[in-house]
């Protein structure tokens, strides 16, 4: 079909294909697409240019000779010459610290990604595990921490307070034709890092970044977005060099109003675009979770990527116990930080609790102690949000055992003996020796304990100290990507890593493919499923509970295939381009690898 449309387009039209190479198992398709640049313009457009890459027919159609070297390299060559500066900076940094060192490999990444698209997505899908602790957590936050010093050219879009009523103008700035997926953030809770304005761009960047590597996602068509509300942060309020708007964020009314107008001019420019909110502070992201869910085709990530993500990992837990899924709704539970992390976590795990025992006609009880910065949240603890209210424990003869309001962390481990000890506080070292050492009478002959804050620095406690502390039956989770630990003896205490990561891509990719309207809690769930049921028995045994990052692309398929398919149940799919809702119920999974890898790659 593209022939005839470059027939009968002007001859300045040039056909040029871009894509890159296959890709392992999801090898793709190259899709061919339609130029309209020429010349230097093309060079400088990284989704385009190929540098040495041309073959000398392009350089002659592209209008491209002489503006390069001679010498046509191919693009294996690229490469390996790519991948050889990569490893020389790490032996060149050795024995740098760990900020030095990470955010050079940022740089060299970031210079690739704003050069040649192509290339750095092949580098990336082929070096994931390596790759995703630089362009994603850890390193992704000290880029955010410094990113107006470290700003070279712009990379998404950015809408502020001052844009209010031109936002349906400024939408059609952005150059490409079609966007399938934004990540938009506010800037006001950037990982464990608190409010950093503007400079929370590199988070939505990151993640579209997985959504190019995991999910298979056309870079051309992805939108890394901002909205500058402000910031709270003294530290850049002052700073000269601070590239966001220097004044206090917006607050009620105000600031909903600029989310609303952002909201509508995407959803007229692209209304099957899925929107991706991301690090939202807490009182936002449910806001605007409930306030747009309905609406529009959007998640809120922290709340419900990071759901499904801790619920695949306490099903884990479950399964490494040696006892079958329906002992979750007996499991207790003990989570640090009532944010959107941890309510979102403590939402979800009761909603499949209420499943599970609705099933067998039983009656549950509240499974859940959850603490924020001011201890064990109570009953009698005043002004609650609504969210966290649900989770509030009782006192009387009925709560075994009683505790006071505002219990520190210690004593409520040391009474409840939790099954699974989980932290989204955002506060590095919590899980201190004295708590560890208490999770070792926990109720579990596997006790959990989920460090899941990021960066690696807001991580609660290492996966050292658990294993020292706890001991070698415990298992442990994290946000950021830690080593595993060496027991002696051969044995291993792995570090598994539960980051929404392996979630979202799937999320996403299963509502773009299935066309659907909204994201329904069954689509969330079901993913959620899927994740927990990838990992085989013989690996939980051995305290794996999530998959290596390297097979993301593989999990991100599957995920997508079973979002798809609580779409098409719910009847909420309309089917994607020229695969109606019909078609798209009787598909098999292969059939939906093979959408994934010929529609958008
Ligand atoms: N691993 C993953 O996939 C994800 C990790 N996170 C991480 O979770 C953390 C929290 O995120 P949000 O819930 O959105 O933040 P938030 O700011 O909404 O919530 C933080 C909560 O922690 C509580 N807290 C603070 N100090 C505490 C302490 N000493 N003990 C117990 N609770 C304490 C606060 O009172 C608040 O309730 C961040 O570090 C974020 O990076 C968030 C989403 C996904
Ligand atoms: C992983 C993630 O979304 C967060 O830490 O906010
Ligand atoms: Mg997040």
């Amino acid at each position: 079909m593209w022939r005839s449309v470059a027939r009968r387009s002007s001859q300045v039209r040039r056909l040029l294909s871009t894509s890159a190479p296959p890709a392992g198992p999801l090898a793709t398709v190259p899709a061919p697409c339609i130029v309209q640049k020429r010349g230097n313009d093309i060079l400088n457009d990284p989704w385009y240019n190929k540098d040495t890459a041309f073959p000398l027919t392009e350089r002659d159609r592209l209008g491209l000779r002489g503006l390069l070297p001679p010498r046509v390299m191919s693009f294996e060559q690229q490469y390996e010459r790519f991948i050889n500066s990569y490893r020389s900076l790490e032996k060149n940094t050795r024995g740098e610290p760990d900020s030095i060192v990470a955010l050079a490999k940022w740089r060299i990444l970031n210079r690739l990604h704003d050069r040649n698209e192509t290339l750095y997505f092949r580098v990336l899908i082929d070096n994931i595990k390596d790759l995703a602790p630089v362009i994603y957590t850890p390193t992704v936050g000290l880029v955010c921490e410094n990113y107006s010093g470290l700003f070279r050219r712009p990379r998404g879009m950015y809408f502020t307070a001052k844009d209010k009523g031109e936002m349906m103008s400024m939408i059609y700035n952005w150059p490409q034709e079609k966007v399938d997926m934004i990540v938009v953030t506010d800037g006001s809770r950037i990982l464990g890092l608190g409010d950093l304005g503007v400079q929370g761009i590199g988070i939505p960047i990151g993640k579209l970044d997985l959504y190019v590597a995991a999910a298979g996602i056309n870079p051309q068509k992805v939108l890394p977005v901002i909205i500058d509300v402000g910031t709270n942060n003294e530290k850049l309020l002052e700073d000269n060099l601070y590239l966001g708007l220097r004044q206090p964020r917006l607050e009620g009314e105000e600031y909903m109003a600029v989310v609303d107008e952002f909201m509508e001019a995407v959803h007229a420019r692209w209304p099957q675009a899925v929107v991706q909110f991301e690090d939202f502070q807490m009182k936002w992201a449910f806001e605007t979770l409930e306030r747009y869910r309905n609406r529009f085709c959007m998640f809120n990530d922290d709340v419900q990527g990071t759901a499904g993500v801790a619920l695949a990992g306490l099903l884990g837990a479950v399964r490494a116990q040696g006892r079958p899924l329906h002992d979750f709704t007996s499991q207790k539970i003990v989570v640090a930080g009532a944010g959107s992390a941890g309510i979102g976590v403590l939402s979800m795990a009761k909603q499949e609790m209420s499943r599970m025992l609705a099933k067998t006609g039983e009656e549950g009880h509240n499974q859940f102690w959850v603490l924020d910065k001011n201890g064990l949240i109570t009953k009698d603890r005043k002004d609650l949000d609504p969210a966290v209210a649900n989770f509030a424990r009782g006192h009387g003869p009925n709560e075994i055992p009683d505790l006071h309001e505002g219990a520190s962390l210690v004593e409520v481990v040391r009474k409840v003996k939790p099954h699974v000890l989980l932290g989204l506080s955002g506060v590095g070292g919590i899980f201190n020796e004295e708590v560890l050492k208490a999770m070792k009478e926990s109720d579990s002959p596997r006790p959990a304990i989920f460090a899941m804050s990021n960066p690696t620095t807001k991580a609660e406690c290492t996966p050292e100290d658990v294993f020292k502390h706890v001991g070698e039956n415990a298992i442990f989770a994290s946000g950021s990507p830690f080593s595993n630990v060496s027991l002696g003896n051969g044995k291993t205490g792995y570090a598994n890593q539960a980051n929404n990561m392996y979630l979202f891509p799937g999320i996403g990719l299963g509502a773009l493919l299935s066309g659907a309207r909204h994201i329904s809690d069954d689509m969330l769930q079901a993913g959620a499923e899927c994740l927990a049921s990838y990992i085989t028995d013989d690996e939980i045994q051995k305290g794996i509970l999530f998959p290596e990052v390297s097979s993301i692309r593989h999990i991100t398929a599957r995920v997508g295939a079973a979002v798809v398919r609580a779409a098409v149940a719910e009847d909420l799919a309309e089917g994607c381009r020229t695969v109606g809702p019909k078609e798209l119920g009787s598909m098999s999974e292969v059939l939906y690898y093979a959408e994934i890898n010929f529609t958008f790659v």
